[in-house]
């Protein structure tokens, strides 16, 4: 259990009057980046939400670092950056960034630590309403990074960003697993599923595998993701 981050068993979450987590169950070891995938609406974020311990759940349980999913002593050991920038649009991004940094009690200089990871440097005296698409996603993962959280759980990081910065956010995930963080990191675009060292692959409130991307493919017989999730969806519906 301690080379896990992450542990879900038996995970049952209702919202509005269905049922869109299925007895979910999955692990996530440490120091990985695991690659949460699936389709639009399958369920990506209410996992993460109960992960992040913030989604009433019906049954099951989600252990994270050895404790209880929303335990007290987690809140400074979690980031979490949502697909709506948790960023105020009337302060500059160094204004924004110190506000957080204060209310986590994140050490000095960290400020100016997490604008640079996430390559926002030109921008720090910019207001946050004003900033692109790709700057804004990027100054809410660097509100994520304050006091350096062992796991970071990541919706949609990359949505919307170009090709260069997709790259440069990669290259800065793998820095920070190398450094022993836990990366969660949801995408909705089968391409990225590439990246990760482990894959959780969602439809319609199930996981479909828990497993590594070579794995997938020797289980799938292809070497192409996209085309693994698909006979993943196809033996299931043979199944069921
Ligand atoms: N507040 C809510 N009340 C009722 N149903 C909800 C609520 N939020 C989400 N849902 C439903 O729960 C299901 C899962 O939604 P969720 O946001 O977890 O999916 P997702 O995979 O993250 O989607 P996306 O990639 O589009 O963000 C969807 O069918 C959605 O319609």
């Amino acid at each position: 259990m301690d080379n896990y981050a992450v542990v879900a068993e038996g995970l049952r979450v209702r919202r509005g009057s269905r049922e869109v987590l299925h007895d979910v169950g999955f692990a996530v070891p440490r120091g990985s980046i695991t690659g949460l995938l699936g389709p639009s609406g399958c369920g990506k974020t209410t996992l993460l939400r109960c992960v992040v311990g913030v989604q009433v759940v019906a049954a099951g349980r989600v252990t994270v670092l050895g404790e209880p999913a929303g335990s007290r002593g987690l809140r400074n050991r979690i980031g979490y950056a949502t697909q709506n920038p948790a960023v105020y649009a009337d302060l500059t991004v160094r204004e924004s960034l110190r506000y957080f940094a204060a209310i986590l009690r994140a050490p000095k200089g960290d400020v100016d630590r997490v604008i640079e990871e996430v390559g926002l440097g030109s921008h720090t005296d910019h207001v946050i309403g004003e900033l692109s698409g790709g700057q804004l996603s990027r100054a809410s993962l660097a509100v994520a990074l304050l006091g350096r959280p062992e796991l970071l759980v990541l919706d949609e990081p990359t949505v919307g960003l170009d090709p260069v910065l997709r790259e440069e956010l990669w290259d800065l995930f793998n820095r920070l697993a190398g450094r022993g963080v836990t990366l969660i990191v949801s995408s909705h675009v089968m391409d990225e599923a590439a990246r990760c060292q482990r894959l959780l692959l969602m439809r319609d409130g199930d996981i479909l595998a828990d497993d590594t991307p070579d794995a997938l493919r020797a289980r799938t017989d292809t070497a192409d993701l996209e085309q693994a999730f698909l006979r993943l969806v196809r033996e299931q519906g043979a199944v069921a």
